[in-house]
């Protein structure tokens, strides 16, 4: 990992906040999005994250420690530093899901989750709900943005899970959904991450940005409505004070 490119590794599972955590985020002081991949072993989360950060497709890595990069995203002409932190893959035993503390620190450090399967693996289909409703519970009272990515998509001789599933169930869960091959398209890794994004972006928006701002110094049109029931109003007014003075 130490040879791509357009990226910086910080650090294992920096705690929030940290120095290291905010050590990409350079000078320029730009918003902060944290994205963490989560998914079963294999389903291709390492390839995913250097194929968003670099654009390309390495076939081969050594078994993922969670490493968290870091890249420059533009959104809606807005420059956001984006950290991503790959995961290694999640464990499951006969009671469930095993989560250890670090991916758990992982998952509570992160504005949105990308939750990763394959279309060749059932198991890792099978992992998304228990995975989302994991993800929920690290963040009670918010709903974290998530995006459900069906990978490998080129292997389809060898499917075992029907994407058409994957949009199901994400559309259940209330995500969005992104069939993907990451050894074989670009541009469908980068909407899954533009539009978590987008999401995270949107909501980290204080009231009273400029957005909002630049919108309520136009001038509106006054309602109708309010101007004859002032008119009205006025008219009343007058005829009760002639009233009064004619009495
Ligand atoms: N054919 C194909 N192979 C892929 C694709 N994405 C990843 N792979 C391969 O799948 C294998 C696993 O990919 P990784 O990115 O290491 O998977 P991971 O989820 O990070 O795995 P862990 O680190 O064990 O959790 C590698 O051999 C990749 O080259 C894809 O879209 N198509």
């Amino acid at each position: 990992m130490r040879l791509i490119q357009n990226m910086c590794t910080i650090a294992e599972y920096p705690a929030p906040g940290s120095a290291a955590a905010d050590y990409c985020l350079g000078a320029a002081g730009r918003r902060l999005v944290k994205i963490a991949v989560v998914g079963a072993s294999g389903v291709g989360k390492t390839a995913l994250v250097v194929r968003f950060l670099t654009k390309r497709f390495i076939g081969d890595y050594e078994r993922n420690a969670g490493n968290l990069y870091t890249r420059q995203v533009q959104i809606e002409g807005e420059t956001l530093a984006i950290q991503v932190q790959d995961t290694p893959g999640v464990q499951v035993h006969e009671n469930g899901l095993s989560c250890n503390e670090q991916l758990n620190r992982c998952i509570r450090w992160a504005d949105a989750v990308v939750i990763v399967f394959s279309i060749t693996d059932h198991k890792s289909y099978e992992l998304i709900g228990q995975l989302h409703q994991h993800v929920q519970q690290l963040h009670p009272g918010t709903r974290l943005p998530v995006v459900v990515v069906a990978n490998k998509a080129d292997l389809l001789h060898i499917k075992q899970v029907d994407p058409q599933l994957g949009l199901q169930l994400a559309g259940m869960l209330g995500c969005s959904f992104y069939e993907v091959s990451v050894s074989e398209n670009y541009n469908d890794v980068y909407n899954a991450f533009h539009v978590l994004c987008k999401e995270v972006s949107h909501r980290q928006q204080p009231s009273g940005t400029p957005e909002k701002r630049r919108t309520s110094l136009i001038p509106r049109p006054k309602s109708p409505n309010m101007q004859d029931l002032k008119r009205r109003f006025k008219q009343a007014l007058s005829a009760k004070v002639r009233t009064v003075t004619s009495v």
